[in-house]
């Protein structure tokens, strides 16, 4: 399957915006001792994310995203491809050296990773002990920390005494204790309850727009992309199928991957009834169900009562939603076209001048 479009396009006249993190022909093979064959789990991958933006990668377990995300501060070092980050090619530093560049990158992790035996404020300032700034300095930089993740006032707790969503709080917190350029997310709210994870992804958010820390975060929750991300990118069997802006992706997913993420996330299916009368192709008596999604101008727009006025179809709406992505509204409706093979071509391309995206889902019997 071809990617869509690998790098964010900048608008004519726009000043081109640096990229942040490039990564080119990546591909990581795992390895087994005693094993010839390995595990092939990211397939050659081109990624790009300009500096400031909030990219996510999304896919179904074991698409290879834990794979993908850990190659870019090379925890997993790729078998092949080049790694850059902020400008500097990681894979080709010295040790030493990647430590040094790995300052620069913060991770976090669905299990928050902290160490037990220290309290929040020690957590926080592990890795500039390990950096090896004094004592004075980590005490004015993790303090200021603490409070942007809010969670000043338990600096000496430990993190047995903190929830999920404290725990990853102080995980951020330390995540940019060394002033990292990139945080990198590894499926971060995955282990919290929905209302925790809203507010880690606004605290994420804040902290994009705050700090104008680019975001690469890994998922497989539609919720997650929607919320906060800026461009996704759809992975499976270790490939980039599929990357767009975040308002393209939920208006007009160009695989059937993405239009099978999106109609899970919409719960928004044709009834099971019909699902088991739709037959592929088009027959002498049948009209098409069809999914229109359509967002802009043409939500406020009548234009199902002006298809039946205009291309004389009959309109039954099977289920229809409206969302709010992001800045954008986006209307979304699966509906029977009733009319003659004529009537409903004219009427599908009817929908199609107006800027609405058309999936026929297939082809139900007419009843007359
Ligand atoms: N260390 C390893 N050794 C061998 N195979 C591995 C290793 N790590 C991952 N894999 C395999 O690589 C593929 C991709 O795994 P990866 O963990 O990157 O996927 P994922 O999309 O993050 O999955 P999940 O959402 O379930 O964590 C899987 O088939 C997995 O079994």
């Amino acid at each position: 399957m071809a990617a869509r479009r690998l790098t964010a396009r900048p608008s004519p006249g726009a000043t081109p915006v640096a990229q942040m993190i490039r990564l080119q022909n990546v591909s990581k093979t795992y390895f087994t001792k005693g094993k010839r064959d390995g595990v092939e789990a990211l397939k050659p991958v081109d990624l790009h994310v300009p500096q400031g933006q909030i990219h996510g990668v999304i896919g179904l377990s074991g698409a290879g995203k834990s794979t993908l995300i850990r190659c870019v501060n090379l925890l997993e070092r790729p078998t092949t491809g080049t790694v850059t980050v902020d400008g500097q090619e990681l894979t080709g530093l010295s040790r030493d050296a990647l430590n040094q560049a790995r300052h620069r990158i913060g991770m976090i992790f669905q299990h928050f990773n902290l160490l037990t035996s220290r309290t929040v404020f020690d957590n926080v300032a592990l890795p500039l002990e390990l950096m090896g700034v004094k004592k004075a300095e980590i005490r004015e930089r993790v303090t200021p920390l603490l409070e942007l993740v809010g969670l000043a006032d338990k600096a000496s707790h430990y993190p047995a005494q903190l929830s999920g969503g404290q725990k990853q709080r102080v995980a951020i917190a330390r995540a940019l204790a060394s002033r990292p350029r990139v945080l990198l997310c590894d499926e971060a709210t995955s282990a919290l309850d929905p209302h925790t994870t809203g507010a880690i992804l606004e605290l994420l958010q804040d902290i994009n727009q705050k700090l104008g820390l680019t975001i690469l975060l890994i998922t497989h929750e539609m919720e997650v992309v929607k919320t906060i991300c800026h461009r996704v990118s759809l992975i499976s069997g270790g490939e980039l199928v599929e990357e767009a802006d975040v308002g393209d992706f939920f208006t007009a997913p160009g695989t059937r991957l993405g239009r099978d993420f999106l109609n899970d996330f919409l719960e928004l299916e044709p009834p099971r009834t019909l699902v088991e009368r739709l037959e592929e192709s088009p027959g002498a008596k049948t009209h098409p169900v069809v999914r229109l999604a359509f967002s802009g101008d043409a939500v406020s727009t009548p234009l199902i009562s002006r298809l039946a006025r205009e291309c004389g179809v009959d309109v039954s709406i099977l289920q229809a939603k409206v969302e709010s992505i992001q800045d954008r509204t986006l209307g979304l409706m699966i509906a029977e076209l009733m009319g003659d093979a004529d009537e409903t071509r004219r009427a599908i391309a009817y929908l199609e001048t107006h800027d609405l995206k058309v999936e026929v889902l297939g082809h139900v019997q007419r009843d007359d």
